[in-house]
């Protein structure tokens, strides 16, 4: 399937990246999780994204990873994280992702030497004229102090350098301006749990979200209802999970998702540094979340 603005859209699962004892991609694990997401319903899968670890792993292992969800998906979209800073090493890794079969690349706004935005405007027109592949953008300012602002999330969406994009931040003004200047030339893709429903009912058309990777199921029936309007029944179901995410982001994704899901029987390993496991205090949370998790029989 080709991803255009009109068809990229609805829950994408930002997957963890399941290392065995001895801190080597567990493979198999992954496939496992990429087939248990699709198979509830996800509408496709982002790996080696924040969630995924891209910047723990050597060229080398991310085509792999790419080629394992691609291969699990079967037919589903894959469209990895691009989190390099620079153009020349962002393009080659996109490429990597393109002859691995991927169906678009997720690219993190240029953070280390940002530019200006008309800077940034040209380099994702420059970037989506090399490579051979729709381009998202991916915007977390929270990890890059960096942010496209509405107009040139607009002029990227003219330009054709992109087909949609990933919002994470708590920005509402900057949501909203950015939903009325590109909201129906490209696919605005929430990336921030808390807001999911919100920013679903305001415009946005569906997600990228790293808890969907233990619990896929409740953020579908979430974004189903915020698509209907139904917001305040949206919100009330996302009380449910509420406490996991309170928990998961405590500490630097993925670090207390992981612990997360080995405590809801979901074991995929540890971080690679400089991420460290999570501290007594962190465990203690998610211990409570997951048995009240549990409890309610979240999925
Ligand atoms: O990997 C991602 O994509 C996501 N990254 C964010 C982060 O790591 O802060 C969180 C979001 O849910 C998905």
């Amino acid at each position: 399937m080709t991803l255009t603005h009109d068809t990229l859209g609805g829950l994408y699962t930002a997957i963890v990246t399941p290392l065995a004892a001895d801190g080597a991609v567990d493979i198999k694990g992954l496939q496992a999780l990429v087939r248990f997401q699709l198979a509830a319903g996800a509408a496709g899968i982002v790996p080696i994204g924040g969630t995924g670890e891209y910047p723990a792993f050597s060229r080398d292992e991310r085509r792999a990873i790419v080629a394992a969800c691609v291969e699990a998906a079967d037919g589903k979209p894959v469209i990895p994280g691009v989190l390099s800073t620079g153009f020349e090493d962002a393009l080659e890794a996109g490429r990597d992702f393109a002859a691995a079969g991927a169906a678009a690349v997720m690219t993190v706004t240029p953070y280390y030497a940002p530019g200006t935005q008309d800077g940034m405007r040209a380099y994702f027109r420059r970037y989506r004229d090399a490579l051979d592949l729709p381009v998202m953008l991916y915007q977390i300012p929270r990890r890059t102090t960096v942010s496209a602002f509405a107009d040139t999330v607009q002029a990227m969406a003219e330009d054709g350098s992109i087909i949609g994009m990933k919002y994470s931040s708590y920005d509402m003004p900057d949501f909203i301006r950015t939903v009325k200047y590109a909201g129906d030339k490209i696919a605005i893709l929430s990336g921030e749990e808390p807001l999911f429903a919100t920013h679903v009912a305001l415009g946005a058309r569906g997600g990228v979200l790293a808890s969907a990777t233990i619990y896929p199921k409740i953020w579908l029936e979430i974004f189903a209802l915020a698509r209907q309007g139904k917001l305040k029944e949206a919100l009330k179901l996302q009380d449910k999970i509420d406490p996991v995410v309170d928990a998961i982001y405590v500490e630097t994704n993925p670090g207390p998702l992981k612990e997360y899901m080995a405590l809801a029987g979901m074991p995929v390993g540890g971080v690679r540094l400089p991420l460290l496991g999570p501290s007594d205090q962190t465990l203690a949370g998610l211990k409570v979340a997951a048995a009240q998790a549990k409890a309610i029989s979240l999925a």
